[in-house]
């Protein structure tokens, strides 16, 4: 049981498009890997392949050694198990409480009927307190998901996320709609769990500052392709303006744009 994350000339076209083109990435166990790129550049399409929400053209994703894109029914459904997806959207439901929200997290270890009802053991709202103890939600718990601010709620996704206990963490533009103290408190929110239970982190950001800041390594996409992958103090300006041209430079930059989160550790004012 490795773990290790393995892309092998991935591709995948949407008719003329080339949305992914012949990706190779590996990914050990424990990375934070900040995926970064245009609007266009094929981030979320490879966040896609990766939990099986879309399949290759061509080329083989691996994971432990077992081919992610042979697997079928049951075995599908435990690799997406195996790997959490977090989206800008949150998709939480609205009128339902913060902890049901978490627990929902759950419902893939559950059969039909115990689903339908929403039953849960007392296990697994311990559980469930606990995932949103670790992102300082525990006081919202019997609030409408509804309620809350951006921030909040994106950290009530990945508590419900931390309930499917998984391997990977997939996150597809976690902070793109959320201002800057409640991205900073997100993106802790993720790199704690990182740190702390050794979870793959797998983020795809628009903002370049955001991606320095947190992870470990930085993968750049451009037209489907892996441009740049290496440590943020491999990414020099020179590196990102030959990626995204001078123009591309300028969209990256943080002063343009809003939802940069900074780095501070857990000095969290709530947002
Ligand atoms: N389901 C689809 N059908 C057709 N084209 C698609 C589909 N999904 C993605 N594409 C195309 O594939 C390319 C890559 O899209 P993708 O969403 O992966 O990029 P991205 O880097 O995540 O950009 P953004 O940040 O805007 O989401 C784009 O040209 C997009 O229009």
């Amino acid at each position: 049981m490795t773990g290790n994350l393995i892309l092998a000339d991935v591709t995948r076209q949407f008719g003329e498009t080339t949305a992914v083109d012949r990706v190779n990435l590996s990914i050990a166990p424990g990375q934070f890997v900040g995926v970064i790129g245009r609007s266009g550049a094929g981030k979320s399409t490879m966040l896609r392949l990766i939990n099986r929400l879309v399949d290759p053209t061509a080329g083989s994703i691996s994971f432990d050694g077992v081919e992610v894109t042979a697997l079928r029914g049951k075995a599908l459904r435990a690799w997406r198990r195996d790997c959490a997806m977090i989206f800008q959207q949150f998709n939480l439901v609205d009128r339902l409480d913060v902890l049901t929200n978490v627990l929902i997290g759950r419902l893939a270890e559950h059969g039909f009927l115990s689903s339908m009802a929403m039953r849960f053991t007392d296990a697994e709202r311990t559980m469930a307190i606990q995932a949103l103890d670790r992102l300082d939600l525990v006081p919202q718990a019997l609030q409408r998901a509804g309620t809350l601010s951006g921030g909040q709620q994106q950290r009530v996704a990945i508590a419900k996320a931390l309930l499917q206990k998984p391997r990977i963490m997939l996150a597809d533009e976690p902070i793109a709609s959320l201002d800057p103290a409640n991205a900073t408190r997100v993106m802790d929110g993720l790199k704690q769990i990182n740190t702390e239970d050794k979870l793959t982190v797998l983020v795809n950001l628009h903002t370049l500052d955001t991606a320095r800041a947190y992870c470990d390594r930085i993968v750049a996409m451009r037209a489907g392709r892996v441009m740049f992958d290496g440590t943020a103090s491999q990414l020099t300006d020179e590196v990102v303006r030959d990626i995204y041209g001078l123009e591309g430079l300028a969209e990256f930059n943080e002063a343009v744009t809003s939802t940069a989160a900074r780095r501070t550790g857990r000095v969290w004012e709530d947002a």
